[in-house]
C-alpha cells in the first residue's frame, strides 16, 4: 500500500513560529510531507532575539528519538540546533543505524539576531562526526567560515568551501548559502562532481528570521519524496524566495517568512497584503 512520505526534524524551538522546529513542520506540510519533530532545546525567542534556552537532557532526547524510530520510520531527517557535544553524539548513534536515510545537516550556530545557539566546543564534533554522515550540509557564510576556519565572503570562497565540505570533510554534498552576500542571493551547491549556482535577486527586507531553517526543511521534504538533490535545492531556493518576497510583516524585529507563499503564490486572501513593507504596525 502507498504511504505518505515522512520527515523528521531534530532541532530547537521558536514559539513565534518563524524558525526552528515550528518552521520545519510548517515547511514539511507545505511540501506534502508528514512532519515529525524531536526537541533538543526549548528556546524562548522571538523576532527580536533569544531570551532564554533550556536544553533537554540527552536521556529525554534519546527517548523522543526512540519513540519516533520504533514507530514511524522517517523518509528523511534534518537537524538544526543541536547545542552540545553529547546531543550530537546521540544523534550520530541513530544516524549510524540507518546509513541510507537521507540526512540534511543545517549546522545552526548563531541566530539571525546574533544569539549563540551552539556551544563553541561542539564545532569540531559537527565537523568530525555529523558532516561525514550528511547527504547534504547547508551552512551559511558565517557557519562555513567557522567550520573551515577561514573567511568565506565571495562566490569563489563559497565554491571552494562547498568542495572542502565534500572532499575533505566527507559530506555527500554541500550547499553554501549566500543570504548574507551583499549582491544577489546566490547559493553554491556541489555534489562531488559538479558545481551548481542558484541565484535569485536580493529582496530588500529585514524579515529573514528562519530563512535557513525553512530552506533546509524544503530540501529534507524533497529528499523524503525521492527527488534528486539538484531538484531539492531548486525547490528550496524557489520556496524561500517566495517566502521572503511575500513577507507577512509580523513582529517587532526581524520577522518570519511566509511559509504559505510557494503554494499560494502570495498570501492567503484574508491576510493583509503588504509584501516588502518594513515591519510597521
Ligand atoms: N534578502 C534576501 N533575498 C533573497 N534571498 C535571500 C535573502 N536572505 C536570504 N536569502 C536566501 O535564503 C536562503 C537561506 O540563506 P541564509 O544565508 O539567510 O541562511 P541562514 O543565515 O542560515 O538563515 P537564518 O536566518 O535562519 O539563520 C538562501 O537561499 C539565501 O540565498
Ligand atoms: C531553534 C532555532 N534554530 C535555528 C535558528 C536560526 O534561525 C533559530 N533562530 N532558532
Amino acid at each position: 500500500m502507498k504511504r505518505v512520505k515522512t520527515a523528521l526534524t531534530i532541532a530547537g524551538t521558536d514559539p513565534t513560529g518563524g524558525a526552528g522546529i515550528q518552521a520545519d513542520l510548517k515547511t514539511f506540510e507545505e511540501r506534502n510531507v508528514y512532519g515529525m519533530s524531536v526537541v533538543t532545546s526549548v528556546v524562548a525567542q522571538n523576532t527580536c532575539g533569544v531570551d532564554a534556552v533550556a536544553h533537554q537532557s540527552v536521556e529525554m532526547i534519546d527517548k523522543q528519538l526512540d519513540c519516533v524510530f520504533r514507530d514511524i520510520m522517517p523518509d528523511a531527517v534534518k537537524t538544526g540546533m543541536i547545542a552540545t557535544r553529547d546531543m550530537m553524539v546521540l544523534v550520530d548513534e541513530y544516524l549510524s543505524r540507518f546509513p541510507d536515510l537521507p540526512y540534511v545537516l543545517d549546522p545552526v550556530m548563531v541566530a539571525t539576531s546574533g544569539d549563540v545557539l551552539m556551544e563553541e566546543k561542539s564545532r569540531e564534533v559537527i565537523r568530525d562526526i555529523l558532516i561525514p554522515k550528511a547527504t547534504v550540509v547547508t551552512p551559511n557564510l558565517k557557519e562555513a567560515g567557522l567550520i573551515l576556519e577561514r573567511p568565506i565572503e565571495t562566490i569563489e570562497d563559497m565554491t571552494d568551501a562547498a568542495k572542502i565540505f565534500v572532499h575533505a570533510l566527507g559530506a555527500k554534498s554541500a550547499v553554501v548559502k549566500g543570504g548574507h552576500l551583499t549582491l544577489d542571493a546566490t547559493d553554491v551547491f556541489y555534489d562531488g562532481h559538479k558545481v551548481y549556482y542558484y541565484t535569485k535577486p536580493r529582496i530588500d527586507t529585514k524579515h529573514t528570521h528562519g530563512t535557513g531553517c525553512t530552506y533546509s526543511a524544503v530540501i529534507a521534504a524533497e529528499l523524503a519524496k525521492g527527488s534528486p538533490m539538484t531538484e531539492a535545492v531548486q525547490h528550496a531556493k524557489n520556496f524561500i524566495h517566495e517566502a521572503i518576497y511575500y513577507g507577512l510583516n509580523l513582529g517587532k524585529g526581524n520577522g518570519p517568512t511566509n511559509h504559505f507563499a510557494y503554494r499560494l503564490k502570495g498570501v492567503p486572501d484574508n491576510f493583509i497584503d503588504q509584501p516588502l513593507s518594513g515591519g510597521d504596525e
